[in-house]
């Protein structure tokens, strides 16, 4: 550590890219900190606006789809900046060969939450429920069939204000988000895994650099935690396998205990009555066997075609 700090002292600050709205800086700021704690390297957040930001209406539609992590990647391949931070969720499955992920920090709460007037079990039949993921919906329609869900796009702020502003009575978000940007005494439910599975990544975060930079990626790794990146490596591969997108009605959530991780994975039809759901459970080191065989086996009890349904 010592070596790798005094090497990297010659490159002076360390630039932190990161997109400018309260939930990206919060969350830079956080591994920016906790660098600078455990190596002494300073680091500078620099402010990047993507094409995401400027064009909001568009953005939000293409948020899921990694428009904000191609912009930092871009920015990080131009050397405008040293390294940057993702919500891992947000995360294309497929790599990309200039950048590597130098570290998985700890996860935060990988679970979804319900901020309103109370929980989802006493909201009053056809209550609007805003969310834009087809995932929550999915599974909020099997927990409460009689309620309405309303597509909402743009960041937690603006989702969260449509409650004062009537519009909604309910929205449903990352808890690890709402935290972030310290929303999280407005959550009225935090939902457990077995009633809502969390998008898989949910609550991590991803420190990206260039492919090729040692000395960084070496410093950077003191913040790698190798359980919640063999955790969220079992969940990415569970929804890679699956050739399903962001933007599929997927969870998958692997929680660790000891040596071991025990996975769960979903795929719900959108109007929630049906669903294939299975477990696993197998050492850390094997995370992304386990991924890819319990993918295997929902994809043989019908979890491609549930998953087709949405196309028509
Ligand atoms: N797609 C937007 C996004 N990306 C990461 C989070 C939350 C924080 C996290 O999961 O790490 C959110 C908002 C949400 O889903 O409520």
């Amino acid at each position: 550590m010592t070596v790798t700090q005094h090497t990297y002292a010659r490159r002076g600050v360390l630039r932190l890219g990161t997109r400018r709205s309260l939930m990206a800086t919060t969350q830079s700021q956080m591994v920016a900190d906790r660098l600078t704690a455990l190596t002494g390297a300073t680091v500078e957040l620099v402010g990047v606006t993507t094409f995401g930001d400027v064009t909001k209406a568009q953005l939000s539609q293409l948020g899921g789809t990694g428009v904000f992590v191609s912009a930092l990647r871009d920015k990080l391949i131009d050397g405008e900046i040293d390294f940057a931070v993702h919500s891992l969720k947000d995360l294309p499955t497929t790599p990309d060969p200039r950048v590597v992920i130098a570290a998985v920090p700890p996860r935060d709460d990988p679970r979804d939450a319900l901020v309103g007037p109370g929980e989802l079990a006493g909201l009053a039949a056809g209550a609007r429920v805003g969310t834009g993921s087809p995932r929550r919906v999915a599974q909020l329609r099997a927990l409460r069939p009689d309620l309405e869900y309303v597509p909402i796009r743009g960041n937690a702020d603006t989702r969260i204000g449509k409650i004062a502003s009537g519009e909604l009575h309910a929205v449903v978000l990352a808890s690890a988000g709402l935290t972030r940007i310290g929303r999280e005494a407005e959550i009225a439910e935090v939902f457990e895994p077995d009633a809502m599975l969390p998008a898989p990544g949910q609550g991590a975060l991803a420190v990206e650099c260039r492919a090729g930079d040692d000395e960084l990626i070496e410093l950077l790794g003191a913040l790698d935690d190798p359980r919640t990146r063999a955790a969220v490596t079992a969940e990415r591969t569970v929804l890679a396998a699956l050739e399903a997108g962001c933007s599929a009605p997927v969870g998958a959530f692997a929680a660790d205990a000891g040596h071991i991780l025990n996975l769960t994975a979903a795929v719900v039809a959108l109007d929630g009555t049906r669903s294939v759901r299975k477990s696993t459970a197998g050492d850390l080191s094997a995370a992304m066997d386990l991924g890819r065989d319990l993918a295997a086996a929902m994809i043989a009890e019908g979890a491609g075609t549930l998953m087709g349904e949405r196309i028509h």
